[in-house]
């Protein structure tokens, strides 16, 4: 059968990149991206962003919602110290399976923890089942649809402390209008808009920066 498009991308991992170098896996799959297939990674403009949100707040305990290729996960482990741990929930068995690959060619399964399955159902388990009491930073990457209702479950899963920042892709292109409506005029949040570009392309997109006052 003809392969999927996860998997040529891991191939052109495979082809490009070094082992253990977290930067050469992100420049091998903006390259593919870029010149090969489009693919709907954070991309390097918005990832340069990410960077810069996750090197200033220099976070220990990371939750990622939708880990699709592993290419945000890489681009976030790869700035944590190494006692510092990123959980990613991926519910899809086939790109959890690349993305395993991915992180482990960058060297970066040491402070990975991929899990698969629905956010829904892993956020109210974070206590019990990982030991986290509460996270330092949130991306959020999956389904649309579904920013919104994980945001007020990670609330009242009491995941969120003073202080914790949640960092929304997309927030323009697809767009998440209910989330943004509820982040940008709660009184629980300071929430602040990053202007950017749809990965690899010129159409307006932006990250929604979202610090929760507790
Ligand atoms: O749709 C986009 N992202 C979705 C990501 C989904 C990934 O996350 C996984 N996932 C989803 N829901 C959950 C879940 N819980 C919720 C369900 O239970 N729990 C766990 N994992 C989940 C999926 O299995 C995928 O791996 C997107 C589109 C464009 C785009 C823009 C313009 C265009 F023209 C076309 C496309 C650009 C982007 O940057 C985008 O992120
Ligand atoms: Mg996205």
């Amino acid at each position: 059968t003809r392969s999927t498009r996860p998997q040529r991308l891991l191939n052109a991992v495979r082809k490009h990149a070094t082992r253990g170098d977290p930067q050469s896996v992100i420049s091998a799959i903006d390259h593919f991206c870029r010149h090969s297939e489009w693919a709907m990674n954070i991309g390097d403009e918005k990832g340069s962003i990410l960077d810069s949100v996750v090197s200033e707040l220099n976070p220990e305990k990371v939750l990622e919602l939708g880990t699709y290729c592993g290419y945000s996960t890489v681009r976030i482990a790869r700035l944590l110290p190494p006692g510092a741990r990123l959980i990613t929930l991926e519910f899809n068995a086939d790109y959890a399976a690349i993305a395993r690959q991915v992180i482990a060619l960058a060297g970066l399964e040491d402070r990975v923890q991929l899990v698969e399955g629905a956010s829904e159902d892993w956020i109210p388990r974070m206590k019990e089942h990982f030991g986290i009491e509460t996270f330092d930073f949130v991306f959020l990457d999956h389904w649309k649809d579904r920013y919104l209702p994980d945001t007020k479950l990670m609330e009242d899963c009491g995941l969120l402390r003073k202080g914790t920042v949640l960092l929304a892709d997309n927030v323009i292109c697809p767009g998440v209008p209910d989330y943004l409506q509820y982040v940008r005029n709660s009184l629980s949040y300071k929430s602040c808009y990053f202007k950017s570009h749809l990965e690899y392309t010129k159409a307006e997109d932006g990250l929604e920066k979202s610090v929760f006052l507790g």
